[in-house]
């Protein structure tokens, strides 16, 4: 019997220091976890900032260090080296305050955005002085820096009815920005692709303007190739580069890697390589646009840096037994067939693998212009013939699609 109560005094004894031990095991766990939280809470309220203090001390140190110093000045002599070169096209442009283009785009507002590139971001703004312009503001970094100062070479000295013409620019501290005239009807990639809704629709460019299209981007290219003191390459043409004024004249745009030659000096390029590296290149471009505007094919996103894909595809489309099939379906039928297969036959010359063998741009412009008189003269008859058919509006006439400048 004493055994039993012995045994059992001890097992009451046993479950009350477990309870105990229990008990205190859990208030020491909340304990932990709340001291931990407290730590916490003074290492970030006082350590970070003091941190972030030693860092930018840090910072300021390794500013004043000689390396830092030399890259700065570095940096600002080629500042100081590109305002002068700047200097030099003084008399050619305008110069255009910060604060008024940052007044006309409402401080670079979002919404006024009509593009972005990888150089820097195009807006709409409304200039006092011109109705409407549209104003790049480029990056601030060496290769927007090359873009700028090229795109003030070209287009301050050379003006032509389809170049983008340029109104000013802004290079105050380190802005470098700059000032176009604003074309209402955008780039002709957006129109090819149906980016371009109007007024929630989208519209298809009709052969006439496409054909006016070809002719005014060919008589840009062949002014650049033969102007008389110089030439200039463009290198970079494609649909996305051509804009379109309010009556769908076509305006070459973006001259941030044109190359230029002064035909007086004839040590600076062996003219032969610079025909064949340069002056086909865009003769390929044109002809690739070309393509574009009669197949209504996108091929922005064939192109790698031999060309092989773009090259392989033009190869299929034009190989096609039925040509029918290549062209773009909502011109087939219009009455121009004819004169579209001729124009597809100027885009397979011009996109030649042999940069030899493709024409002048000069002999495609008068090629195009012989096409078109040639079929304008048929469709004349046609109408003398038929007075029924409805008569074909001229190269210079604005057409339903045109857009208000606002
Ligand atoms: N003068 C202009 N008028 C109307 N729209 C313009 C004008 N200039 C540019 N844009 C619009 O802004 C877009 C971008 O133009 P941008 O010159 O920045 O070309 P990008 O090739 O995108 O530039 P990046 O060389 O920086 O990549 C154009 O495709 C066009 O839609």
């Amino acid at each position: 019997n004493e055994y039993i109560s012995f045994r059992e005094n001890h097992g009451s004894q046993d479950k009350h220091w477990t309870k105990l031990g229990s008990s205190f095991k859990s208030g020491f766990e909340i304990g932990f976890a709340f001291s931990s939280v407290s730590i916490l809470t003074i290492f970030v309220s006082y350590c970070v900032p003091w941190t972030r203090l030693n860092k930018r001390k840090r910072n300021k140190v390794m500013m004043k260090s000689p390396l830092m110093a030399s890259l700065i000045a570095r940096q600002d002599n080629k500042r100081k080296e590109a305002n002068m070169q700047i200097s030099k096209f003084e008399k050619l442009i305008r110069r255009v305050s910060f604060e008024a283009i940052k007044k006309a785009t409402a401080s670079f507002d979002r919404d006024n955005v009509i593009g972005v590139g990888k150089t820097g971001t195009t807006y709409k703004a409304a200039l006092p002085y011109d109705c409407f312009t549209a104003v790049k503001r480029l990056h601030n970094n060496s290769h927007s820096e090359n873009r700028f100062m090229s795109e003030l070479m070209m287009l301050s000295r050379f003006r032509h009815i389809n170049l983008v013409p340029l109104l000013g620019i802004c290079t105050e501290s380190r802005e470098r920005i700059l000032v176009y005239k604003y074309m209402p009807n955008g780039n002709l990639y957006d129109w090819l692709h149906n980016l371009r809704p109007v007024k929630g629709e989208t519209k298809i460019l009709d052969w006439h303007i496409r054909v006016k299209i070809t002719l005014g981007i060919a008589r840009g290219l062949s002014w650049l190739h033969s102007y008389n003191a110089f030439q200039i390459a463009h290198l970079k043409i494609s649909s996305s580069c051509i804009l379109l004024d309010k009556y769908f004249e076509p305006k070459l745009s973006n001259f941030g890697e044109a190359m230029l030659i002064s035909c007086t000096d004839n040590s600076s390029v062996n003219s032969k390589f610079w025909e064949t590296a340069f002056v086909k290149e865009d003769v390929r471009g044109f002809g690739v646009v070309l393509l574009e505007l009669i197949t209504g094919v996108d091929f922005s996103n064939m192109t790698d840096s031999s060309n092989s894909i773009l090259n392989e595809r033009i190869d299929h489309l034009l190989s096609s037994s039925n040509s029918y099939s290549v062209i773009d379906k909502s011109l087939i039928g219009q009455g121009f067939d004819a004169e579209i297969f001729q124009m597809l036959k100027v885009a397979c010359n011009c996109v030649d693998s042999i940069p030899d063998r493709r024409p002048t741009m000069l002999q495609v412009y008068e090629d195009i212009k012989a096409i078109r008189e040639r079929c304008e003269q048929v469709n004349d008859s046609d109408m003398l013939m038929q007075p029924e058919v409805l008569p074909v509006p001229s190269e210079n006439s604005t057409v339903e699609i045109e857009i208000a400048e606002s």
